[in-house]
């Protein structure tokens, strides 16, 4: 066993370890990055970057059948070639990753260490059967890992997360999704407008996390025509028939079954803590072995360790993710002087799928609704969706009653990711609406949607 020295020891070199590492050596500390699986990131491997691939692939397809409402007609069938469309979703992927690579390579030899980490105590890491470190303080940034529901289990090799499907050498002909979150909507659509039959399940009737029941309601609406998106479905089993995996659900009392080539688990995320050996140091875990922690400096409660990114799963997306580590490997690095609270920005969140879903700031579900005052915007009939045709969906932004402060904003649009950014700098700025509606706005654009939204959630 070889005994090594370091003053942080950070676990996990994905985004938020990696950018934990790089704050902790610049500080001027020697730190040693542990990894267990490979290097190069969920997101440049199997998370953002290989589902946004695929994504655009099925964007191409569903744009080049669309056209004849403009009077332009493409003559012919328009050919999805899913072997073509895997090849290049996987060497984009390879080479986004090869750029995480390269990073991990620039590191010193010395300060990396291959191997699953596991606490011995409140100093010592032990990596695999090879290595011990001492440290002053740690940092778990150890990611997180698809939740299977158990009735899926019996689905064998026809069981897929979405790490498998971006290893597909073509696209099957058949896929049920379990879960209409984040990754089952973005990965469910994109494989329908691929051409795979795809049959989205979700246990209760949620859409893409919005939480304000009519932009909920635009959501359904519009993805109901597309593929079949069933709601207050629950899973009851899994069996294989024929090579080909049988789900059985129930749904309003009522028990039904779809046949597919797979099933994809995309029923949320759960954070990787297990196996890490807490119980062997002073924090303290609930029943589900998760430390507790203080949600502003990450620190867990007793111990010189912070814990950042997915792990904590307060914020499981990218941004926030390197926020996390940075804040995390500099409060690691001035150990023990009293941690610092990770400087968070405006929340947002981004559905990639089409009609984009964004939220930014105070979700619809958390507002006082006795003193909010709510503005929205149909695209049906704004002017510019309508010109493009993409004249579907839904904004409503939420205004403080009291002193006209911007709250929040849920959306299902065009442009959405564009909107969330414009709307969570001015979450950020703490500006009024009337603050807002003083900038300018261009004709004709989306933007104009986002005035009249504003105009509605004016205090008068
Ligand atoms: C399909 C998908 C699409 C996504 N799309 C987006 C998007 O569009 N936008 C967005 O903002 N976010 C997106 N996300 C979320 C985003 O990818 C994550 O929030 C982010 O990658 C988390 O980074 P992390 O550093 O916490 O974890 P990771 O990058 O997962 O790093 C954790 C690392 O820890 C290692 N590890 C685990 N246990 C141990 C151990 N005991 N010892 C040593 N090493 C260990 C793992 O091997 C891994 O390398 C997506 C996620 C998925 C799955
Ligand atoms: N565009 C992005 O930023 C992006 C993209 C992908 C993933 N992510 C991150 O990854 C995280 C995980 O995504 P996710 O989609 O797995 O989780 P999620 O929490 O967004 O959605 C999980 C969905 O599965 C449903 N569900 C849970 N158990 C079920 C069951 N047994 N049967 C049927 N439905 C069930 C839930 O009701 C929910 O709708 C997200 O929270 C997000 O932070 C972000």
């Amino acid at each position: 066993m070889q005994k090594r020295q370091a003053d942080v020891v950070i676990i996990g070199a994905g985004t938020a370890g990696m950018t934990a590492y790089r704050a902790a050596t610049r500080a001027g500390k020697k730190a040693i990055l542990v990894e267990g699986g490979a290097f190069g990131t969920t997101c440049a491997r199997v998370g953002c970057m290989p589902s946004k691939l695929l994504i655009a692939a099925a964007d191409a397809a569903h744009q080049a059948q669309h056209t004849s409402a403009f009077g332009v007609h493409v003559d012919g069938t328009v050919r999805i070639d899913g072997k073509q469309v895997m090849q290049r979703v996987k060497s984009e992927r390879d080479r986004f990753v090869s750029f995480v690579l390269s990073d991990v390579e620039a590191f010193p030899a010395d300060d990396k260490v291959v191997g699953y980490a596991k606490f011995l105590d409140d100093q010592t890491v032990q990596v695999d059967e090879h290595t011990q470190i001492q440290a002053q303080s740690f940092v778990i940034a150890t990611g997180s890992t698809s939740f299977i529901p158990k009735a899926l289990l019996a689905a064998g090799d026809r069981l897929v997360i979405n790490d498998d499907v971006f290893e597909w050498e073509d696209l099957p002909q058949r896929i049920v999704v379990v879960g209409a979150g984040v990754i089952g909507l973005e990965l469910g659509q994109a494989l329908s407008r691929l051409g795979v039959k795809t049959t989205l399940l979700n246990r209760s009737d949620t859409v893409g996390g919005i939480t304000d029941p009519e932009v909920r309601e635009a959501a359904r609406a519009a993805f109901c025509c597309e593929f079949a998106l069933e709601a207050n479905a629950t899973v009851t089993a899994t069996e294989l028939k024929d090579n080909q995996v049988v789900v059985h659900y129930e749904q309003n009392g009522q028990t039904h079954h779809v046949t597919a080539d797979f099933v994809l688990s995309a029923a949320g995320r759960i954070p990787n803590v297990q196996g890490l050996g807490l119980e062997n140091t002073s924090a303290e875990l609930d029943e589900k072995g998760m430390p507790l922690f203080d949600t502003e400096t990450l620190q867990i409660k007793n111990t010189a360790i912070f814990i950042a990114g997915d792990a904590n799963n307060q914020h499981p997306i990218l941004h926030e993710a390197a926020d996390d580590g940075y804040q995390s490997g500099m409060n690691a690095a001035h150990w023990p002087q009293a941690p610092v609270a990770v400087a968070r920005r405006a929340p947002m969140g981004i559905v990639f799928t089409d009609p984009q879903i964004m939220k930014v700031g105070c979700a619809y579900k958390d507002l006082d609704l006795a003193r909010t005052q709510i503005g929205e915007v149909n695209f049906a009939n704004q002017g510019r969706a309508r010109v493009m045709l993409k004249n579907c969906g839904r904004l409503r932004v939420y205004a403080d009653k009291e002193n006209g402060r911007f709250l929040g904003a849920e959306m299902l649009g065009p442009a959405a990711e564009h909107m969330a950014h414009l709307l969570a700098w001015c979450l950020q700025m703490e500006l009024t609406i009337e603050q807002m509606l003083a900038m300018p706005f261009y004709h004709p654009v989306l933007e104009e949607g986002l005035r009249t939204a504003l105009r509605g959630a004016r205090v008068e």
